[in-house]
């Protein structure tokens, strides 16, 4: 294709941030996270940038799809995804085989691997179109903003550990100081969420549970919705409640909050599609996932039940278009949009903000993401903003976004001193509690 842009390089780059010592089923944030930025060039000398969750599997796998990348025919976008995507295929066909020179394809960084790429794709693409990535999404741009919601978390107290956890500073921004200090009860998350609230202007929070006992978690709920009587609250367990618990305590809840997240999972012989499906019927209370409805096939047994009303398709793990796509599924089939996040720096941040400005309808909930524990650790040379409780579009076409290389580097930098480079919570909850292990039906400080 003459008129393309030719992709010229295909940089790796694992990064490593800072984090609190925040709580979910699987443990304690560690004091440190990772991502990895895919970095492309073109022959018309511009670069485009992807990122997602870092795993050295993700890494082996960036590796291995470098040369399908690198003399790619821009403008062939779908092709050379769709020959990632072959290649996927065509291992599931041979992975009975002996052929040890295979690498073992996990689906979940198979996505990871190949939304960083798209993304970096599309936003060269937007780049040589001069348009933003929303508009090359297929509804187009449908907004300048997206609401987000403040995702809150219980912190354990960094100072009971030997990790390098960051102190905040005092005297600022109440957000900065709050987020690094110990909030285990209800009334610290409040002044928590009233520190986010005052700096990001959130209407919606969403509290991380799967930490204390329900009843704890449902009494935090309720002096949130206490605090801000206006604002939409809920709580994501991450399927650690029975289905028994999470009708109980659901009950208490339906008629205040718009949804539950993953209350209940897999037990007894019955997956955590058919629990939902129950609890739904039970409560009539709306139910989210990022859990049980990550891929097509997943999504469809997950509608065929009617155990879900918001799929959370992260575009980190169905890439921007597939997520995309599942928006205009919720648009018209009458569920709701929504979108799920881990730890992550401000490249994902654009990803998400041109993912919901695309999404079709008005039917979309507040989406999450993690950026308010990280905001200031900027990789690019203007982050997108949060204010007034919603993620601004960037300007400009592409993502709008501009790597700060020198930031870039330090991340580099920093990821490659630690020891332990993949995500493991055990390790700060093992301060905590003398050989804590994860167990997916017990939040985490019930041992
Ligand atoms: O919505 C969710 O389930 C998450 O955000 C999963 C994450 O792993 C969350 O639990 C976290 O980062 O601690
Ligand atoms: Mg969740």
């Amino acid at each position: 294709m003459s008129d393309s842009p030719v992709i010229k390089t295909m940089r790796v780059v694992p990064v490593a941030g800072y984090d609190s010592m925040l709580l979910n089923i699987g443990g304690a944030h560690n004091c440190y996270f990772t991502r990895i930025l895919v970095i492309l060039t073109d022959s018309a000398g511009r670069t485009g940038v992807g990122e997602s969750p870092c795993h050295a599997s993700t890494l082996a796998l960036l590796a291995r799809f470098r040369p399908q990348i690198e003399g790619s025919d821009l403008l062939r976008l779908n092709a050379t995804v769709a020959t990632l995507f072959a290649s996927d295929a065509r291992h599931q066909q041979t992975a009975h085989t002996d052929d040890i020179h295979i690498p073992q394809m996990n689906p979940e960084k198979f996505y990871n691997a190949t939304a960083a790429i798209e993304a970096a794709l599309l936003d060269l693409l937007g780049q040589h179109l001069n348009l933003p990535v929303a508009e090359l999404l297929a509804s187009g741009k449908q907004r300048d903003r997206v609401p987000v919601l403040g995702y809150l978390f219980y912190i354990a107290d960094r100072n009971l550990t030997s990790m390098d956890y960051q102190a905040g500073h005092a005297g600022g921004d109440a957000w900065l100081q709050l987020r690094h200090e110990k909030a285990m009860d209800a009334d610290s998350v409040v002044r928590l969420a009233e520190a986010a609230a005052d700096r990001y202007g959130f209407r919606d929070f969403k509290l991380k549970g799967g930490v204390h006992h329900a009843e704890v978690e449902v009494e935090t709920v309720n002096a949130l919705l206490t605090r801000f009587p206006q604002a939409r609250v809920t709580v994501d367990p991450n399927a650690s409640w029975s289905l028994d618990e999470a009708i109980y305590y659901g009950k208490q809840l339906a008629g205040r909050i718009p949804y539950l997240e993953d209350p209940c999972g897999a037990e007894q012989g019955y997956s955590g599609r058919e629990t939902l499906a129950e609890f739904k019927r039970a409560t009539g209370i709306p139910v989210a996932t990022n859990m049980i409805a990550n891929d097509w096939r997943q999504l469809q047994h997950a509608l065929q039940l009617n155990a879900i009303d918001i799929p959370l398709a992260d575009p980190h793990f169905w890439t921007m278009r597939n997520a995309h796509t599942v928006a205009q599924l919720c648009h018209e089939w009458g569920l709701t949009t929504g979108c799920h996040s881990n730890n992550h720096f401000d490249v994902s941040l654009a990803m998400v903000a041109h993912l919901g400005a695309a999404a079709p309808g008005d039917r979309l909930t507040a989406f999450d993401t993690h950026w308010i524990w990280q905001d200031g650790q900027q990789l690019t040379q203007h982050a997108p903003q949060i204010r007034d409780g919603f993620l601004e579009l960037p300007e400009g076409p592409g993502l709008g976004i501009t790597l700060d290389m020198a930031r870039v580097e330090a991340a580099h930098e920093l990821y490659h001193s630690l020891p332990d480079k993949n995500r493991n919570d055990a390790l700060g909850m093992q301060f905590l509690i003398d050989n804590w292990t994860f167990n997916a039906k017990r939040p985490a400080l019930l041992r």
